[in-house]
């Protein structure tokens, strides 16, 4: 186990990954291009991405489901031979329903390669290294965002639709390629359990009724959605429209977003690793910590200054790894036979509450101007608070249902002999430890 082929293994599989989430986003990128090709005005060309992200929500419980029974690797196959064929699809489109139907595929391909390369994981590193993986694995495939917005975009610019979208479709055929010849299940082959229909219901059951992986589902859906919303939509025209800071500042501050996700990545990591017992803290710590920033900038009177939105921006980009640790608590409250169902329920939520507020904003913005309170621009600083604020609710929501399921997880937990310690007394025994250490110290100076 975490040998060589262990990381050529695991590395692969986040290739894949990364693949996928440049299919995922590559759409996004061609805004201006598919306006042109489609004939198709903002709202025609929402419905792709919307369709998107649906079909890869509505397919994580199937996914998490079929990675138990049929295993990680056909799975990672099949998603990149599914975005491979969307990519071709989107390519030759002429239509904004032949588009739509690629976008679909892809959706669906996209859905397939996650939880399957965390299915991986378990079978191929001892227990403790897992959290950091968990994060390296988001961390990395985030990239994949990089490679659509920069050289994606460029052969876009240069050689055009078909060519770009073909090429991208190119890529996940590797993705294909590398599956075959290097992606196995697990180090030696396992005799799979045959599994009836009857026996799959029992274990998404078991899986739903068991309070971990509810905490992992609630704590997912309260931090990831704050980030993706701004990356994905909102937060660019929020910024230069609104807050009028400049398109470079705002680059800049989105730069800021993927680095601080990648630093902070393998330190919550670790932190999981150590402080397995205050996971759901540090996601609650975070949920607060982007109320907060968000509370402030909406606050601010006129624009907000820039370290304010500099703030913000940290404090969502935390958002990101800080949903991680979701699947940390699928793993460890389930067997590893559920942990693909368990790992599937978990990421719904956080792609459920991006849509809600995704489209809840938008919603807001269009009433806002309709009654005429945004003057003649849609994206008029105080509306666009407004708007922005409909995340606080939903923040609110989650952390309301993170601390009610974590009660029941905790009652749990005590029945079987672990005991939570409440925050006050540990940080009290902390303090208490380190006034000893130092007046030891002090002491042994004295007679020295
Ligand atoms: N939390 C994300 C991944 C992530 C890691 N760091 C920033 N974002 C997640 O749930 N990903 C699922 C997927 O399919 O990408």
């Amino acid at each position: 186990m975490g040998g060589r082929r262990a990381w050529v293994v695991w590395g692969t599989g986040v290739v894949a990954y990364l693949i996928a989430v440049t299919q995922r986003t590559s759409f996004g990128v061609a805004g201006l291009e598919a306006t042109e090709r489609y004939s198709a005005g903002a709202s025609a060309l929402s419905i792709f991405t919307v369709v998107q992200l649906l079909v890869y929500a509505a397919l994580q419980i199937p996914v998490g489901v079929l990675v138990d029974r049929v295993g990680p690797r056909l799975l990672i196959l099949a998603g990149a031979v599914l975005m491979a064929l969307g990519q071709v699809q989107l390519a030759l489109s002429e239509t904004v329903g032949a588009g739509i139907a690629g976008r679909l595929l892809v959706g669906a391909g996209d859905a397939l390669t996650f939880i399957s390369v965390l299915r991986l994981l378990p079978a191929w590193f001892e227990s403790r290294r897992i959290p950091v993986l968990t994060q390296l694995t988001g961390i990395i495939g985030q990239l994949g965002q990089v490679v659509s917005v920069v050289p994606f975009a460029a052969l876009l610019g240069a050689a055009g639709w078909s060519t770009a979208f073909l090429s991208a479709a190119g890529l996940s055929a590797l993705a294909v390629v590398l599956a075959v010849a290097v992606i196995r299940d697990a180090p030696q082959r396992q005799p799979r359990a045959k599994t009836g229909l009857r026996q799959t219901g029992i274990s998404l059951a078991q899986a739903w009724r068991q309070p971990g992986t509810r905490l992992g589902l609630w704590s997912h859906f309260t931090v990831q959605f704050p980030g993706t919303v701004f990356v994905l939509i909102w937060g660019y025209p929020y910024l230069v429209r609104a807050e009028g800071v400049d398109p470079v500042g705002a680059s800049a501050l989105m730069t800021l977003f993927v680095a601080v996700g990648i630093v902070s990545g393998p330190m919550l990591g670790l932190y999981v690793s150590r402080h397995p017992l205050r996971r759901s803290t540090m996601v609650l710590a975070i949920a607060s910590g982007i109320a907060g920033c968000w509370l402030a900038v909406l606050l601010a009177s006129g624009p907000a200054p820039l370290w304010l939105l500099t703030l913000l921006i940290v404090a969502l980009a935390l958002g990101g790894p800080g949903s991680m640790i979701a699947f940390d608590f699928a793993r460890t409250f389930n067997p590893s036979s559920r942990m693909g169902t368990a790992t599937g329920i978990v990421n719904i939520g956080g792609f459920v509450a991006s849509l809600v507020a995704m489209y809840g904003i938008g919603v807001i913005l269009d009433v806002l101007y309709a009654r005429g309170l945004s003057g003649d621009d849609l994206y008029a600083l105080g509306s666009f608070r407004i708007a922005m604020a409909f995340q606080l609710v939903i923040l609110a929501a989650g952390a309301a249902a993170i601390l009610i399921v974590r009660r029941t997880v905790r009652r749990r937990m005590a029945e079987q002999g672990v005991v939570v310690p409440p925050l006050r007394e540990v940080l009290a025994r902390e303090r208490a430890r380190r006034r000893a250490a130092r007046s030891e110290g002090t002491n042994e100076g004295n007679s020295a």
